[in-house]
């Protein structure tokens, strides 16, 4: 029998759902190398590669072998995605048609040398972010721009609101994901997207207030409110959402800050002004890299307090996702002095999740860590923080957690459309 891949499920499956890898057909014991490799949509390459041995009835499953050595050790059935790396330097996977999967291509190769030996098989496994029946409706509606994803059926729905950060634009595949859970998820632009503002020096909260009419007005939304859901700024922007609009029922701040950054934020007659940095703190770690994590001023201290989001007016249920290592701003601070001022006010306490070892860009499951990139408020890569093992950990956590919280606060039915496609 020739070595085949054989993958579970066979077609491909959702990117935030693991794939079974097993290879048939080998020698007993017969010592392998596995080579992952997939191309993003601008051209860069992510590759992994480990060593493993084959079982003594000359099968490799990667749920019960450790590799040997390569991207990573040990039982990590996953590993040979989230251990990724890019060609290009200071590149993060992002995904920006969702309507296309990711394409993954598997080799096997004979023995363990580093440039790798003979092709004994190789598969091609496709990692997709829409499952069956989700839709992808563009939404351009008064002001608002972006994209709602409904689930299959007639719902209706919980709705939720999905913001990422400093970059701007209209990035929708984990919005796209979530839709598949059963939530309305509406993926908004705020700066840097079609007629929308280029920048983001002067911020309106009343966009957002139109674009949680909008998602609550939708007849395939269900309730009086809605959920959001933010990273990084879009984190920040969800906690100034909760704090100044109504209807905002329950909020995941994943690594955001309590303090405004990068712009002013205005609603009615109220302004708050960006958090002061000071660019004499950034740091350069031994590779030369900037390492920003002490740049913003304390938004607890003099002036700076103008830029606090005024979190303790908020009657939103939170959950906070917190990367230990986050290197971008100091989330653990920054959730911990949200729960601080909603107890002091009397308000619920807030869920807290820290990770270890885990830095700033908490993705979906199984994106691989992003040590550095651009960061457009510096204008240059600095690093995000974040081991790639325990980052990935957090990621599979994170996405559970958040789940389970939504349908714990928004309600609604507790389901997942069927993984295989
Ligand atoms: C001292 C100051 C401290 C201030 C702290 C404030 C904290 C703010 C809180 C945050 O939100 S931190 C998170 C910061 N995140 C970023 O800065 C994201 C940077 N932006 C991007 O990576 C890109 O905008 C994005 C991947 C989101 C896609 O953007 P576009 O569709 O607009 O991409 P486009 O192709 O137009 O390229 C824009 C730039 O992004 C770069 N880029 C695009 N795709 C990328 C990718 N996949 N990986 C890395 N870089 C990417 C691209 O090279 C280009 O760089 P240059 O302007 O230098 O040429």
């Amino acid at each position: 029998m020739a070595p085949a891949v054989i993958l579970e499920p066979a077609g491909g499956c959702l990117c935030d759902q693991p794939v079974h890898i097993t290879v048939r057909g080998l020698a007993p014991e017969q010592p392998v190398t596995l080579r992952a490799a997939l191309r993003d949509e601008k051209g860069a390459l992510f590759r992994a590669h480990a060593r493993y041995r084959a079982d003594a009835q000359g099968e490799l499953d990667l749920a019960r072998a450790p590799a040997l050595g390569g991207s990573f050790t040990g039982l990590e059935p996953m590993g040979l995605l989230w251990a990724m790396v890019p060609d290009r330097p200071f590149w993060r996977l992002v995904k920006r048609d969702v309507q296309t999967p990711f394409v993954v291509e598997l080799e096997v190769l004979d023995g363990h040398e580093p440039d790798g030996g003979r092709l004994l098989a190789r598969a091609v496994h496709e990692r997709h972010f829409m499952a069956p029946g989700v839709r992808r409706v563009p939404v351009r509606e008064g002001r608002v721009r972006a994209t709602l994803f409904l689930p299959p059926g007639s719902g209706p729905f919980p709705g939720i609101i999905d913001l990422f950060g400093v970059g701007g634009g209209l990035l929708e595949y984990r919005a796209s994901l979530l839709a598949g859970k059963g939530f309305a998820v509406m993926a908004l632009a705020y700066y840097n997207y079609d007629d929308l503002p280029q920048n983001m020096d002067s911020l309106h909260l009343e966009y957002f207030e139109e674009a949680v009419s909008y998602l609550l007005s939708h007849p395939q939304v269900k309730g009086s409110g809605v959920g959001v859901l933010g990273i990084s700024k879009g984190g920040a922007l969800g906690l100034a959402m909760a704090s100044f609009l109504k209807n905002i029922t329950a909020a995941v701040i994943i690594n955001g800050s309590i303090a405004n950054v990068g712009g002013t934020l205005q609603y009615k007659d109220e302004t708050l002004l960006p958090v002061g940095t000071d660019p004499k703190r950034i740091k350069r770690t031994k590779d030369g890299l900037k390492d920003i994590v002490d740049a913003l001023n304390n938004p607890l201290e003099g002036p700076d307090q103008k830029s606090l989001i005024p979190v303790e007016r908020s009657d939103t249920t939170f959950l906070f996702l917190v990367g230990q290592d986050d290197h971008n701003w100091k989330s653990e601070f920054y959730a911990r002095e949200a729960s601080k001022r909603l107890q002091a006010h009397g308000k619920e306490t807030p869920q807290i999740i820290c990770y270890p070892e885990t830095g700033h860009y908490i993705e979906p499951p199984y994106f691989p860590l992003c040590k550095a990139s651009l960061h457009s408020l510096v204008g240059g890569p600095v690093i995000w923080g974040g081991e790639p093992r325990a980052h990935a950990v957090a990621q599979v956590d994170a996405w559970q957690q958040l789940q389970t919280f939504f349908h714990n606060h928004l309600g609604g039915e507790k389901k997942t459309v069927a993984a295989k496609l």
